[in-house]
């Protein structure tokens, strides 16, 4: 029989080569089975179409849509816009609709990746300052916490390869194996000091960054202007937590990268043959590098995001009406089980379709296209053990192999932290962008460099008060749906000391015109004269020390009462007296009289007050101590607007005001308070132009120097109160009706 007849399978090499062929081919088989059996699980889940899904489901997206029936009318296209050579994707994920630009997953957007690590170094600068000393130990400690896995890997090779050597040649080194195992406990002791330390150590520097944050975005936030804040989508989700966990992310990810570092050293030194080593250290390597390259998150793309199902959008407001401010309509107009009704047919509509962010559901379902070719490559180090021990297996001990499935499966460990750990940092980097951007945002009213000046006439006399002067202004709300402008050609010259009462139906654009006089907006054309000078070339804050205003709008802040007035003039926040006279003038005085605490009572405290299993009724400990916690001083209507206008008269204590703008202070005060606030605005009227807007014409018209009327957007008259009722028109109108209620009520008694 020759060599080529002979039966291969008494041959014993030949025999464990078919062994090894068979086993590769089934271990292949079965890793390709369990990745396609894996991703049609998850097509599965996402598209919820049964047990035997369609490969060409592949290609469809893969996020579960609202239905075009349930989306707002005209949103529902998908079409490609072409814009400068790229187009906007329109994607619906869940209950939004996100627009980003279309790009490819090759490409590769180095100006954004630019920023974004510019953005990082700025920030690790930023936290750097505010705690040198816990960021440097925190990433000491994070990194040689995670070196635990290679010192347990390098404790097994010794203890392994005493076994081998025990088992080659009978003896075993028992002080080596006490030694190492004595050392490996002590490291176990040690990890877990390590554990407790990196936590005190984040504790600290957590609330130290959110703190620091916190008062960033305060700051930004107090400086944000009205346009701005109009024209710009809400910043209200952007938190300094948001910082916190990008820190946490980069620490956590340098930890991990330096561990692969010690983990790939490791494979390569036990590995022996350094090709070998290198070889399949590289194929450890393969599956982070294309999962780095080809998965692309919504995170890292521009993207605008509505919530468009409508069915989720009544959710959110039935879910609203639930808030404490309702009550009293819910409970008054016994409207709870319209609410319950509504909320549950709109639930229903709803389904299951998924209302988390889209940036998460897009998180949890990534497209199979890539996700498949990138889970194929997980076992490449494997299949390479297999072809060593195929071709060459006398190069390797069965220790050696051991560890190196070992060091792999650690390996592989590390690397699925380190996605993680990627792809939380993308998202990070997204909230820090939003949180960097909140602060470098730039207002819509630009800063003029004049400082306010009195007019030249004036110089070295008392001041009138401001000069005022409009020309051919027309003005329209940022981002306003209507057609029609707010404020339409208005001219209008307001001289220096004068009254000026503003009069008009709802909607004419009497609080437009105030607005803008005081520039919390700017015209859109024309031009405003302050003193002569356009008011756009003065110095915000300048300008705007020259100027008081009340209107119906202001609102009590969550602090004592003494600051809710004292504020008006912050410089002198503490003086009690003066707080007491402004309170006096605003009618407030007997409000501040009825609380305990006086000025030091807080209205509306922003305090944090819960309780779990305990009722202040409960006849325990527990229930006396809940009935003593603070609670919230409540003021009437009218009891805020005096208080408002007592913080206005404080104002008028800098002695710099000298324009006054009143729009409708009085709705809620009883008939005595609301004289008694006029005249005391009347008393305060030295050196200062005055204008008022007020629908009830009795106390202020007949003092005023100037009756202007407005009627959509535009003055109809103007002149004093004899000429204007002369003239029969607008004016004259409103004031007969008014008079005809008093007419008709004094022709009743008599
Ligand atoms: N923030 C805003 N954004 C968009 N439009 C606004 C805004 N504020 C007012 N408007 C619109 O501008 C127009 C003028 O409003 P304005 O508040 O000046 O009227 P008003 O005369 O003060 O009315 P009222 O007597 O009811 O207070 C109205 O059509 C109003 O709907």
């Amino acid at each position: 029989m020759t060599d080529s007849n002979r039966d291969s399978r008494g041959d014993p090499q030949i025999r464990s080569k078919q062994s090894l062929y068979i086993f590769f081919t089934i271990e292949a088989s079965a890793v390709i089975c369990s990745h396609v059996g894996a991703s049609f699980q998850r097509l599965y889940r996402v598209q919820k179409l049964g047990l035997l899904v369609p490969f060409s489901l592949f290609f469809i997206p893969q996020y579960r849509r609202s239905s075009p029936q349930k989306m707002e009318k005209g949103k529902n296209s998908t079409s490609s816009k072409p814009q400068a050579n790229k187009t906007i994707k329109t994607l619906y994920i869940g209950v939004y609709r996100v627009l980003m630009m279309d790009t490819s997953i090759f490409t590769f957007d180095y100006a954004k990746w630019l920023s974004n690590i510019n953005m990082l170094f700025l920030f690790i600068q930023q936290v750097y300052e505010i705690a040198p000393h816990l960021v440097v130990l925190s990433i000491l400690l994070s990194v040689l916490k995670d070196q635990e896995n290679v010192v347990f890997l390098v404790f097994e090779t010794r203890i392994l390869r005493n076994i081998e050597l025990a088992l080659k040649e009978g003896t075993m080194d028992m002080q080596a194996i006490a030694r190492d195992i004595g050392l490996r406990v002590l490291w176990v002791v040690g990890a877990a000091v390590l554990e407790r330390w990196i936590a005190t150590t984040q504790q600290a520097l957590r609330t130290r960054v959110i703190s620091y944050y916190d008062g960033k975005i305060l700051a930004a936030k107090l400086k944000t202007d009205l346009p701005t804040l109009d024209e710009n989508l809400s910043d209200d989700h952007v938190g300094a937590s948001a910082a916190w966990y990008c820190l946490n992310t980069m620490i956590s990810l340098l930890a991990q990268v330096m561990a692969i570092f010690s983990q790939l050293a490791f494979i390569l030194r036990i590995a022996r043959s350094n090709q070998h080593g290198l070889i399949y250290a590289s194929l450890c390597t393969v599956k982070p590098i294309l999962h780095v390259l080809l998965q692309k998150s919504l995170w890292t793309i521009p993207r605008v995001v509505e919530a468009i199902d409508v069915n989720f959008l009544r959710m959110r407001a039935l879910r609203y009406l639930g808030e404490n401010k309702f009550r009293l309509d819910v409970i008054s107009g016994d409207i709870e089980q319209y609410i319950m009704r509504e909320f549950r047919r709109a639930q229903k509509l709803l389904g299951d379709t998924p209302t988390e962010s889209p940036e998460i559901i897009d998180y949890s379902f990534p497209s199979l296209n890539r996700v498949i070719p990138i889970s194929l490559t997980e076992d490449l180090p494997m299949f390479y053990l297999v072809l060593i021990a195929f071709l060459k297996p006398r190069n390797m001990s069965l220790a050696t192999i051991a560890l190196l499935q070992e060091s792999s499966g650690f390996l592989k460990m590390s690397f699925s932290m380190l996605f993680h750990y990627v792809d939380s940092l993308r998202q990070r980097v997204g909230y820090l962008e939003q949180l960097f951007s909140i602060e470098t945002k730039a207002q819509a009213i630009k800063d003029g460099a004049l400082l306010y000046q009195p007019l030249a006439e004036e110089k070295g006399t008392p001041e009138h008060g401001l000069h005022i002067e409009l020309r051919n202004v027309s003005f329209a709300y940022p981002g306003t749906k209507t057609t029609k402008d707010a404020l339409s050609d208005v001219s209008l010259t307001i001289h220096p000391g004068q009254l000026v009462v503003i009069v008009g139906g709802n909607g004419s654009g009497k609080s437009t015109l105030l607005k803008l006089l005081t520039r919390l907006y700017d015209v859109n054309s024309g031009s405003i004269l302050i003193n002569t000078k356009d008011i756009r070339s003065y110095k915000l804050a300048s300008i705007r020390q020259s100027m008081a205003t009340l209107s119906q709008d202001h609102q009590l802040f969550p602090l004592s009462v003494g600051e809710n007035i004292g504020l008006g003039f912050s410089d002198k926040v503490d003086d009690e007296c003066m707080i007491g006279e402004a309170a006096k003038k605003g009618g407030a005085e007997k409000i501040i009289q009825k609380f305990d605490k006086g000025l030091e009572t807080v209205l509306e405290p922003r305090s944090v007050q819960y309780s779990v299993n305990a009722k202040p009724s409960d006849d325990t400990l527990l229930g006396k101590e809940m009935k003593a916690l603070e609670k919230t001083a409540d003021v009437s209507g009218g009891e805020r607007q005096r208080l408002v206008a007592s913080r206005t008269f404080m104002r008028l204590n800098s002695g710099k005001i000298r324009f006054m703008a009143v729009d409708e202070p009085s709705s809620a005060l009883d008939p005595e308070g609301e004289l008694e606030l006029f005249n005391n605005f009347r008393a305060a009227r030295q050196g200062k132009t005055m204008v008022f807007i007020t629908h009830r014409f009795g106390h202020l018209t007949k003092y005023a120097d100037q009756i202007i009327c407005m009627k959509e957007g535009k003055i109809i008259e103007a002149g004093v109160h004899a000429h204007l009722l002369a003239l029969d028109g607008e004016y004259a109108k409103m004031y007969n009706i008014q008079a005809q209620a008093f007419e008709a009520v004094a022709t009743a008694e008599t």
